[in-house]
Formats: structure tokens, C-alpha cells, sequence
């Protein structure tokens, strides 16, 4: 091991050396750098004609430059600001020119989507969040910023384990931001909010006494119960348990009173709320027919065929672009997912829990900044790492989602051989190889057209981009799925 210190004119670098390549340490004008920022102003400086020792950027960067990913137009500090990081991992599937045969497939795109991957696999596993295992692999995090909770039962792998023990991926005291009072005070009328207005005998009817028999799931805040009003009309019922009841009692009623104001087709309806005692239960309409990730596991008998998936996609846009735009507040999901995504009898998808939802902020801001909630493998990592909420971090969670939806995989699945457990980055290998159909969904036996693959896949790769200023809003989702969906009947026209 040793150390490497250089000052050009244009400024200085360091390295220190260790036999170890993971151990190696970058700095560029003393701050602590990833090693492709690194290699950036090795670039910068050699084309600003200052001096740069030649076996240095050899060893560290020559990988890179035959890459042609340093001589993006981005600045240095455009790049430190956008949190690229280390591409070293994905090289190889970067190697050769003609696969830039897509928009997406070039170098700057690239070096946009790669370093994701990084901060997805930090988010995955950052220790300074409370994890909780639920399911297989889905496991909901709500974390104060400056707590000090580790990890508990996310069940870890050795190689993820190696990157746990670094409380300092966290910025350590972020702004926070409470929500307005005025919006969250205590207020008797709570309870009228909604069409449905039960007391709780109404409801212990409806739900047979919380009979087992009539559970439908189980969540983050509880359990859900589907029941029956007098009138007739099936609801779902969510019961706050008991031992999270004060914890909760905030995200309770930011739930209550965003959902009330919510009225669209992708959205799933508020239809009543009841305070009473040590229960909080919301009450809203039953969609019947499971969650999208039940249906991707192949647990409701029937696959679902590109073009259900592709409506689905869309719905999930459109109630997340009303959410985003046309709401009579911005809301932010935060927990968008596939067992978030509810299916009607027709397929059609609702968007559901609005429990991590969170107004935005006012015009005048361009984010909230806040504690940071939200289920693993779906977490925006520039939201990780600012907090700072904005609506691209749900487009984010959609990008994800958008790959779940094509490939049926799980955002991260430990079951999985090491390099293909984080669905994105095994997403990203393929799509730069060119082989769109070897990530479709293996229950799925359509052939689809290439191109259509390559734009669905691409447009889920942008939503996914590092930096949110580089991600598209979520009414350009829409519309491109759009787009994409009548392709989709062109192409089958022509077969
Ligand atoms: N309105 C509803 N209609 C039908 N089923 C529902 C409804 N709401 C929830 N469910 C069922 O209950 C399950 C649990 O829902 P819930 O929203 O509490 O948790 P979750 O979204 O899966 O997890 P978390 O809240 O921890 O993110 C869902 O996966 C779904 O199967």
C-alpha cells in the first residue's frame, strides 16, 4: 500500500494505493471521490492541456477512456454534483461501439443509468434504516434521518453484507421539513371524512369481529379486512395495529385526509375514516382482484399478456401523474410498488396506500425535504442521500416498477445467482447487449416486437437515471407509454 499525491495547474489529485483494488481511495482537490470522477478530471485536466501523470490515469482510468464514458459534455462539477459514481462492475457489457444502435445506448445515457446501480445496491442495504422483512424480499423502511437503529430482519447475503456498517452514506442531520400543522391538527370532524360514515359497531359487524376469514393482507400499518356495509357495497377495511398505533398516528391521518380529496380511476377511493379508542381504521373501496405482484408471481392462475401489462403501466402513470399535477394539493406516493398496484376484475390497475404519501411542497419549492419511507429496491437514491422529496422520486420507484412489470422479477430477489439479484442492474447488462427478449417475463410466451421491447425498456432505464433532473416527469411516461402502446397494435397489425 501507499500513497499518490500530484498538483497540476488545474489542480490536485490523490490516490492511495493498496494492493486491494476495492481499498483504493480517490481524491481530487482533497475531497473523496468515486473512482469515475476521478478519472473525469484525469480527463479535464489532460484536455485542458494541464500536467497529468500518464501512468496514473493508465492504471486507474484507461479502462474508462476506451469507453469513451469521460468525454461526456457534462462538466466535472455537474458530474460531483449528480453523485455519479464507480462504473468499474459494468465495463464489460459497455465494450463495444455498435451497441449504441438506441438514443438511450449512448455514452452519456449510459453514464447516467450505470452509477444508479451503485447507489441502488448502497440503498438496498444502508444500515442506518430500519428494515422490516415482510414477504420475501419487499421490505418497508421508515426511518427518522438521524436515528441510529440498524438493520433488523432483512435477511443478508454475505456479499451485500460487506457493504453494511457505514452510517455515513446518510447525510447525518438533513433539514426536515414537519408537515404543516394546520393540515394534521387533531380534528373532530375526522371522522366524517369519506362517503362512509361507521361506528365501530358497524364495522365489527362488517368485518365479522376482524374474523381471520376475512383478511385480505397484511401491511406496514396493519392488517386488512374486507368487508360488507348493511347496504350491500364491499369495502376494505385497513386496522392499524395496536403496538404501532402512536408511531403511526401521524402517517394515519396524512393518509385520511390526502385520500379524501383523491377521486380518479387509478387511484383507490377513501371512502371512510374512524377514530375510536385504540383503533384507527381507514375505510375504502375493495378491488377485487389482487395485488400486480400476485399476478407476476403466477399466484392467480392467469399470466398477464404485454398488452395488459402495458395497460396496467399506463394506469399506474396516469394515477400518479393526477397525484403529481392535478391534485388539489401535490402528493408524492413515496411507496409506489407492485403490491401497492391493485387489479380490478378487467385488469385494470389502482393505485393503493397512500400511508407514506406526502404532500409536496408549495409552488415556490421544488422538494420537501424529509424522513425517508419507502420499501427497498424502490427507493429513489438521490432522495436517500438528500432526502429531499420530489415527484421524480416516484418516477423512479415507477422505473422499477416498469421493470417488475416486463421481466416479472423482483426489484431484488436473493434468491437469485449474485449478479442478477438487483433486477435493474441485471436489466441494464442486458439492455446494452442488445437482448430485449431474454429479459422478458419467461411466463409471458408473446413474441414482441424488438423495437417495442427497446422503447419500453429504455423509457424504464430513463425513469431510473441517478439524477432527477434527468428523469422525465410522470405525464411524459404516460404519454410515451401511450405511444409506445400504439406501436404495440401497429406491430401486431403487421404480423
Ligand atoms: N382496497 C383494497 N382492496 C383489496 N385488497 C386490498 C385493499 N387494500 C389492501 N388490500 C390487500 O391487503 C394487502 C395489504 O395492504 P397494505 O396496503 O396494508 O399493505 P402493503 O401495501 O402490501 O404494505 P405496506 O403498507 O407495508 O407498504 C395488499 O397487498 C392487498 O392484498
Amino acid at each position: 500500500s501507499g500513497s499518490l499525491e500530484h498538483e497540476t495547474d488545474c489542480g490536485k489529485y490523490h490516490v492511495t494505493n493498496s494492493d486491494d483494488p476495492s481499498s483504493q481511495l480517490f481524491y481530487i482537490d482533497g475531497k473523496l471521490v468515486e473512482r469515475y470522477l476521478f478519472c473525469k478530471a484525469m480527463h479535464e485536466y489532460r484536455e485542458r492541456q494541464c500536467f497529468v501523470h500518464e501512468n496514473v490515469r493508465d492504471k486507474y482510468c484507461q479502462s474508462l477512456e476506451k469507453l469513451h464514458l469521460l468525454s461526456g459534455r457534462k462538466s466535472l462539477h455537474t458530474v460531483a454534483r449528480d453523485g455519479y459514481s464507480d462504473i468499474d462492475s459494468d465495463k464489460t457489457t459497455l465494450g463495444r461501439k455498435e451497441k449504441y444502435h438506441n438514443p438511450l445506448l449512448k455514452p452519456k445515457v449510459l453514464a447516467m443509468a450505470v452509477p444508479a446501480f451503485f447507489l441502488l445496491c448502497c440503498t438496498l442495504i444502508c444500515p442506518c434504516f430500519q428494515a422490516r422483512k415482510k414477504d420475501t424480499d419487499h421490505t418497508v423502511l421508515s426511518k427518522e434521518p438521524n436515528s441510529t437503529d440498524s438493520v433488523s430482519s432483512l435477511e443478508m447475503n454475505p456479499i451485500l453484507e460487506k457493504f453494511v456498517g457505514s452510517p455515513q452514506r446518510v447525510p447525518p442531520s438533513p433539514l426536515r421539513v414537519p408537515p404543516s400543522p394546520s393540515r394534521f391538527s387533531m380534528s373532530p370532524k375526522l371522522n366524517r371524512v369519506g362517503s362512509v360514515h361507521m361506528n365501530m359497531h358497524q364495522v365489527m359487524k362488517a368485518t365479522q369481529n376482524f374474523s381471520s376469514s376475512l383478511q385480505i393482507g397484511e401491511g406496514g400499518y396493519g392488517t386488512v379486512y374486507k368487508g360488507e356495509l348493511p347496504d350491500g357495497q364491499v369495502v376494505a377495511i385497513k386496522r392499524a395495529r395496536k403496538e404501532h398505533f402512536e408511531a403511526l398516528r401521524t402517517e394515519f391521518r396524512s393518509e385520511v385526509e390526502l385520500l379524501a380529496k383523491i377521486e380518479h380511476r387509478n387511484l383507490v377511493k377513501l371512502l371512510g375514516y374512524l377514530e375510536k379508542g385504540n383503533e384507527r381504521l381507514i375505510i375504502t373501496e375493495y378491488v377485487p382482484n389482487g395485488t400486480l405482484r400476485e399476478y407476476l408471481d403466477g399466484n392467480k392462475g392467469k399470466i398477464l399478456d404485454f398488452n395488459q401489462r402495458l395497460e396496467i403501466a399506463i394506469d399506474v402513470a396516469h394515477g400518479l401523474t393526477y397525484l403529481h399535477l392535478y391534485a388539489e394539493k401535490q402528493i408524492i406516493h413515496r411507496d409506489v410498488k407492485s403490491s401497492n398496484i391493485l387489479l380490478t376484475e378487467s385488469l385494470r390497475a389502482k393505485v393503493a396506500d397512500f400511508g407514506f404519501a406526502k404532500l409536496g411542497d408549495d409552488a415556490d419549492k421544488t422538494h420537501v425535504s424529509t424522513k425517508v419511507k419507502g420499501t427497498v429496491g424502490y427507493l429513489d437514491p438521490e432522495y436517500m442521500k438528500t432526502y429531499q422529496l420530489t415527484t421524480k422520486s416516484d418516477v423512479y420507484s415507477f422505473g422499477i416498477l416498469l421493470i417488475e412489470i416486463l421481466t416479472g422479477r423482483r426489484p431484488v430477489d436473493l434468491k437469485r445467482v449474485p449478479d442478477e439479484r438487483v433486477a435493474v442492474k441485471w436489466v441494464f447488462r442486458k439492455y446494452n447487449e442488445g437482448r430485449f427478449w431474454e429479459m422478458v417475463d419467461p411466463l409471458m410466451h408473446e413474441k414482441i416486437d424488438k423495437e417495442i421491447l427497446a422503447k419500453m425498456f429504455g423509457l424504464a432505464i430513463h425513469c431510473v437515471a441517478p439524477t432527477r433532473a434527468d428523469r422525465p416527469d410522470m405525464k411524459a411516461v404516460g404519454e410515451q407509454l401511450w405511444g409506445i402502446r400504439i406501436d404495440y397494435f401497429k406491430s401486431e397489425r403487421r404480423e
